[in-house]
């Protein structure tokens, strides 16, 4: 089986004349979490839109689950799930309604067992009677989730799943969205937070000005380009930096009592030993150091140069 999101070659320019998209190519693998980062404007919702249908691309194909998305789009979508950035709701509709009504849009015939299962796995259940327009913001964000999952999708894309929610919603769908992978659906995120990112994806995408300049296993790219930090707490304050071969990397604190070691992940063990090592030999002794290791924040804005 191949991907279960094919986009070739993709482009949108909108009809105010501004390419949102430009020529992009992705693969989105069955079974992952995939985050698409990128900084405002970057062209993640259009991208998102046209995949579920919602907005047309200028050219180039999408297949999801092996079904173009324009001339197959009944099947193509009906493999999808949408929990769009912005809430939409009936406001006086009760949740369970507003969720049952959901799939059968989708042409899926009833199944309360399974609003039941989606309603308690993001603790709805006991709204189940409740109008849209007497819950809190969180619940409602909840409600476009069960919204979204009403159908069984295979594919679930949340587009700013954690926009301006509490720190306990937040872990309560980072949760979901780990047991929705466990049950084998597929799931494709945009964040600002990158923290999001580092903490759910197996796969990242960054996207900027309408470009995938990057896509890359998460593990591989935070080891690709993370960087290392190393500070030494120096006995004896210095005044200069101290003149050994392996300076490069290396700054001195403003008041002269820590040296700072910038190096790259990869490049490690032995850099470190022959600093150390170099060090000693000049008499400079220290009485404490800690190291730290770049997040994904700085190596995401060493890339698109602004933040997510
Ligand atoms: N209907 C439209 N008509 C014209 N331009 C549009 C339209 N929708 C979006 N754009 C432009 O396309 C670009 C990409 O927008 P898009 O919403 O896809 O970005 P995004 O990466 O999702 O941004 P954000 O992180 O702010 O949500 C932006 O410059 C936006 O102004």
């Amino acid at each position: 089986m191949g991907p279960i999101i094919e986009v070739k070659e993709l482009s949108k320019i909108y009809s105010s004349g501004y390419q949102a998209l430009k020529n992009i190519n992705l693969d989105i693998q069955r079974g992952e979490i995939f985050a698409l980062l990128g900084p405002n404007g970057a062209g993640k919702t259009t991208l998102i839109s046209i995949i579920c249908g919602i907005v047309n691309a200028s050219s180039g194909t999408v297949f999801a689950d092996g079904h173009d998305i324009v001339s197959d789009y009944r099947a193509a979508r009906s493999r999808i799930g949408l929990v769009p950035q912005e809430l939409s709701t009936d406001a006086f509709e009760t949740v369970w309604a507003t969720v049952t009504f959901s799939r059968g849009l989708f042409g899926k015939p009833p199944s309360p067992a399974h609003i039941e299962k989606v309603l308690r796995a993001l603790s709805l259940w006991d709204k189940k009677d409740a109008k849209l327009i007497e819950l809190s913001g969180g619940m409602k964000r909840r409600v476009m989730i069960a919204k979204a999952l009403s159908h069984e999708p295979r594919i679930l894309f949340l587009d700013e799943p954690t926009a301006g929610v509490d720190v306990e919603l937040r872990r309560d769908m980072w949760e979901m969205v780990r047991g929705l992978r466990a049950d084998g659906v597929t799931i494709i995120l945009t964040t600002h937070y990158i923290e999001e990112a580092e903490e759910m994806a197996d796969r990242i995408g960054v996207i900027s000005s309408g470009e995938i300049i990057l896509i890359e296993e998460k593990n591989q790219l935070m080891q690709k380009l993370g960087k290392k930090e190393l500070t030494l707490q120096l006995q004896e304050p210095l005044t200069e930096l101290p003149r050994i071969s392996s300076a490069e990397g290396l700054k001195l604190s403003d008041d002269g009592t820590e040296l700072i070691y910038t190096f790259s992940t990869v490049a490690e063990q032995t850099s470190i030993a022959r600093l150390l090592r170099e060090l000693a030999e000049q008499g400079i002794e220290f009485k404490d150091l800690k190291t730290r290791e770049s997040s994904l924040e700085e190596i995401f804005v060493s890339l698109v140069g602004t933040k997510a």
